[in-house]
């Protein structure tokens, strides 16, 4: 079976059609994965699902995100195989720096696959076991670039190693206008310009990017910008507030629990609700508020940091915390009491 994984910021750019009729014509199932879904709305990701007449799957593999979908679709399309063979081996392919390896990771559960934001890092073979049939194959961005400025744009070569990045980079700014305009204005402030030229030199106005003469270094900030995308700092879409809008609101349960009690102490709730909510804890985001007379008790579990946990029940209800408990190892989560 082959997946093709593809860099849903850019699947136009990232989908290589001759690999799709070669897969086809060989008769194999051929899988979609579109990576780094955490860097494009949802909305949009669903559309392209919906208008494409190969299966796909969109995922954040380094968020964790869709893995369990990944995995179904995996194994309802290696269904009709399972029966006839001893064993299906499922292979990635894709352009450098789609998140490959970061892809083979998650599905493994361990970091079993070096990931580096450095392109062309994958080397060798790896056989990985999803089910008793079913193994995957790690192997490397093999799709062929001919084109150097789309290699760049692809991640294919790393932008601090470019001796001539102006050309990739008003590639780049191009591929950016058709695909989608407002992400310049959203992310420099940039509404008019002439041209690409133009709106690279105002970034490296903005950024403080200027030679000795006082001329903006257009190399340098060439470089930046191929960096930025390269590394997925740079996002078409959401801007990372509206990200943050997208949490799933279901600790309505425990917090109902905690009302019924009154529990107003955390340490106590978390004592009594500790098991609960450490089970639903994973990186998701997750959380939840509710008012008990005149006091505010908030949830919010699957952050990085207790601290940013807590800011975010700090902003998002207007109170400042008056008590809180911290939980969780890797990821985080905090119980507060909020006035
Ligand atoms: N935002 C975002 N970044 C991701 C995601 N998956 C991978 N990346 C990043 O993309 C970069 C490349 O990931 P890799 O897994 O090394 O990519 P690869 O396809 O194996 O790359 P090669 O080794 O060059 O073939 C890394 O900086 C990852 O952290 C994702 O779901 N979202």
């Amino acid at each position: 079976m082959i997946v093709e994984v593809v860099d849903a910021r850019d699947p136009i750019g990232t989908r290589n059609r001759k690999l799709e009729r070669l897969v086809q014509e060989e008769g194999k199932p051929l899988l979609i994965v579109m990576n780094k879904a955490d860097l494009v709305p949802r909305e949009w990701a669903e559309e392209y699902k919906r208008k494409s007449e190969i299966p796909v799957v969109f995922i954040s593999a380094r968020e964790r995100k869709g893995t369990g979908i990944l995995r179904r679709e995996l194994k309802k399309l290696a269904k009709p195989l399972l029966g006839e063979k001893e064993k299906v081996k499922v292979a990635l392919i894709g352009y450098p720096n789609v998140g490959k390896s970061t892809i083979i990771n998650t599905l493994k559960g361990k970091r079993a696959v070096g990931t580096a934001p450095i392109p062309g890092y994958t080397k060798g073979k790896h056989l990985i076991r999803l089910s008793k049939k079913l193994w995957l194959l790690d192997s490397p961005g093999v799709v062929p670039i001919d084109d150097f400025d789309e290699l760049v744009i692809k991640g294919g070569f790393p932008a601090d190693k470019i001796e001539e990045p102006v050309k990739p980079a008003l590639k780049l700014i191009s591929r950016i206008l058709e695909t989608r305009r407002e992400a310049i204005t959203e992310k420099f402030g940039i509404e008019e310009f002439e041209n690409e030229e133009e709106i690279l030199r105002r970034i490296g106005e903005k950024r403080g990017l200027i030679k000795a003469g006082g001329e903006v270094d257009l190399e340098e900030t060439a470089r930046w910008l191929l960096r930025e995308w390269q590394t997925g700092r740079f996002t078409l879409f959401a801007s990372e507030e509206e990200k943050s809008q997208d949490f799933i609101w279901d600790f309505k349960d425990v917090l109902e629990g905690v009302e019924r009690e009154l529990l107003l102490d955390p340490r106590r709730i978390l004592w009594r609700y500790g098991d609960e909510l450490r089970e639903k804890l994973d990186n998701q985001k997750r959380a939840g508020v509710r008012e008990i007379e005149g006091i505010t008790v908030g949830i919010a579990t699957g952050f990085k940091k207790c601290d940013s946990a807590l800011k975010f029940l700090e902003e998002l209800t207007g109170k400042t915390a008056i008590a809180n408990e911290c939980f969780g190892k890797k990821w985080k989560g905090v119980i507060a009491i909020l006035e």
